[in-house]
């Protein structure tokens, strides 16, 4: 053993020597020339080829490499043992981890296998800049067989962008925009103000028919990924939707629970805040891909029933442009008009962005222009109505908080609670925002007694309604006055079916064949 290390001594003070001499008699620009002379030899034989991604192009940074980061750390499968460093980007909700210096991992893209190194050296010297460099000098290098090359490139890069694109919006908040500031811009020329956008309703929490709520989710997903369908079909990849049925059945809640299903941002289009088509138009090319563009209460915003006729005119203000709109839109295109709106969701501007979802929403279908719901225009018409059964189960579930609906089967003797809410909730015509109410009133006196309560509501609504009754249907002890008598007419059409039908015009949202025959056409 003592010789061993004797030997192994002196063959590493032989070599120190040898280093000494060669550093001696050949200078040291030589020696570099022939590492980059080997290193040129090695590559030309080399089966791969490397692609450097360093992380500052110039004096800029690299977005390729910013994005290959974002990739690599959700992607590609670190290998045993590597090393990944973790961080949060400014205003994003969530982690992402990265990979740490000099660690690789491998990938795969259209059946070929790929190798990702984090290569990282001191940077020598800053040299002169206006801005200063970070210390280390980074960079991504890519390894790929010569054979894959032309398979890889551009697709893969391609591919690594569009998916960090995604990683970072889905990491980021959404955002909410509005353009409740009447056509002014902001310091950046954007007619849009944007909040976060925290609303929490998902598809979990929404109170509806399974089925039907699964057909619209299979709907937006295949929209989202259908990019490749739409090109080849020749269709602007967009999709339209409208929401209709009474007040409190769920709408707003359905279009959050989209936006943050697919991770898209809102815009919400306060259309009396709009003075005319052009600004519409500007309204709309200001907006992003992968979004949700969406009009409340169509039917309330502007006047939409006659396609040619102008509405009346608005009052003078500053349109868009900043100018005073002097004719107070009175002149052709200086107001909203209902084929200025089809021109914005389906005309040949609407095409000036991709992966757009239109979404409006009514309490009142039949008071919009047939144009507005002929075919293809809005793809889907989605009525949100009164309280079905499973959709009963679905807020009794997220309420009270039952874990499964075999733990809300298993109720014992409150069982026969849960029959008599099924019994009772269709003929009590009640919306989910009805049922959140009592839920939210009665949950701290345990899971049984809410639903007790709940039951004498939807019995006392049933019992009204079989009677005729007027707005007192509400809820027991709810008070019936009020001193709008509009609100009060409209919960007065809402409680009572035939005088729901006369006065608040709900034929189409109601019970009955009508309903049938158009379920079979629309979710
Ligand atoms: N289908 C539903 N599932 C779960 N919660 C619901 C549903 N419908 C209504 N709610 C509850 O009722 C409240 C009001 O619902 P929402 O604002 O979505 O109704 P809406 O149909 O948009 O009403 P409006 O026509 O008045 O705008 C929501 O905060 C939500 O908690
Ligand atoms: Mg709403």
């Amino acid at each position: 053993m003592k010789e061993y290390w004797t030997a192994l001594a002196s063959l590493m003070g032989a070599f120190a020597f040898l280093q000494g001499v060669l550093h001696a008699v050949f200078p040291a620009e030589l020696r570099a020339a022939v590492a980059r002379l080997l290193g040129r030899l090695t590559r030309a034989f080399s089966p791969y080829c490397y692609f450097d991604v360093t992380e500052m192009d110039g004096m800029s940074t690299n977005e390729i490499y910013d994005a290959v980061q974002l990739y690599l750390s959700s992607t590609a499968a670190p290998a045993s043992g590597a090393r990944l460093s973790l961080s949060r980007p400014l205003n994003a909700s969530s982690f992402t981890f990265g990979l740490a210096a000099s660690d690789r991992v491998a990938d795969t893209f259209a059946g070929a296998a790929v190798t990702w190194e984090h290569v990282v050296a001191p940077r020598q010297g800053q040299g002169f800049s206006w801005r200063p460099l970070p210390e280390e000098k980074r960079r991504f290098t890519l390894r790929i067989r010569r054979g894959d090359r032309d398979k890889l490139l551009p697709a893969y890069l391609d591919h690594i962008l569009a998916a960090a694109a995604d990683i970072r919006r889905r990491s980021q908040d959404r955002l909410l925009y509005t353009n409740a500031r009447g056509g002014a811009m902001d310091a950046r020329g954007l007619p849009w103000d944007p909040v976060p956008f925290k609303h929490p309703s998902t598809f979990d929490t929404l109170a509806m028919d399974p089925a039907r709520k699964a057909a619209i989710m299979a709907d937006l997903r295949d929209f989202a990924d259908g990019s490749a369908f739409y090109e080849r079909t020749g269709r602007a990849w967009k999709r339209g939707y409208l929401l209709y049925g009474p007040p409190g059945t769920g709408k707003s809640s359905m279009i959050a629970a989209m936006a943050n299903y697919l991770g898209y941002d809102v815009y919400d289009l306060e259309l009396t805040e709009v003075s005319s088509n052009a600004e519409l138009r500007k309204l709309l090319m200001k907006t992003t891909s992968k979004s949700i563009i969406v009009i409340e209460d169509i039917d309330c915003s502007v006047d939409l029933t006659n396609r040619a006729k102008p509405p009346p005119a608005p009052k003078p203000r500053p349109s868009i442009d900043g100018a005073i709109d002097q004719d107070g839109g009175a002149g052709a295109g200086r107001s909203i008009t209902l084929s200025g709106l089809l021109n914005f969701t389906d005309g040949l501007w609407s095409c000036c962005g991709a992966e757009r979802i239109f979404v409006f929403t009514t309490n009142h279908i039949e008071k919009l222009d047939p144009a507005l719901l002929r075919s293809g225009r809005m793809d889907m018409h989605i009525l949100m109505s009164y309280c079905s059964f499973p959709a009963l189960r679905i807020l009794l579930k997220n309420y009270l908080g039952f874990q499964s609906d075999e733990e809300l089967d298993r109720l014992g003797d409150a069982a026969a609670v849960l029959r008599g809410l099924e019994e009772w909730v269709d003929a009590a015509e009640i919306t989910p925002a009805d049922v959140s109410e009592v839920l939210i009133k009665n949950r701290r006196s345990g899971k049984a007694e809410a639903m007790r309560e709940l039951l004498d509501v939807l019995k006392f609504r049933a019992e009204n309604r079989r009677r005729g009754g007027g707005a007192a249907a509400a809820a027991p002890g709810k008070e019936a006055g009020g001193d709008n008598e509009e609100e009060e007419e409209e919960k007065r059409a809402l409680e009572s079916p035939k005088e729901g039908k006369e006065q608040a015009g709900i034929d189409s949202c109601g019970d009955g064949q009508d309903e049938e025959a158009e379920a079979k056409k629309q979710v």
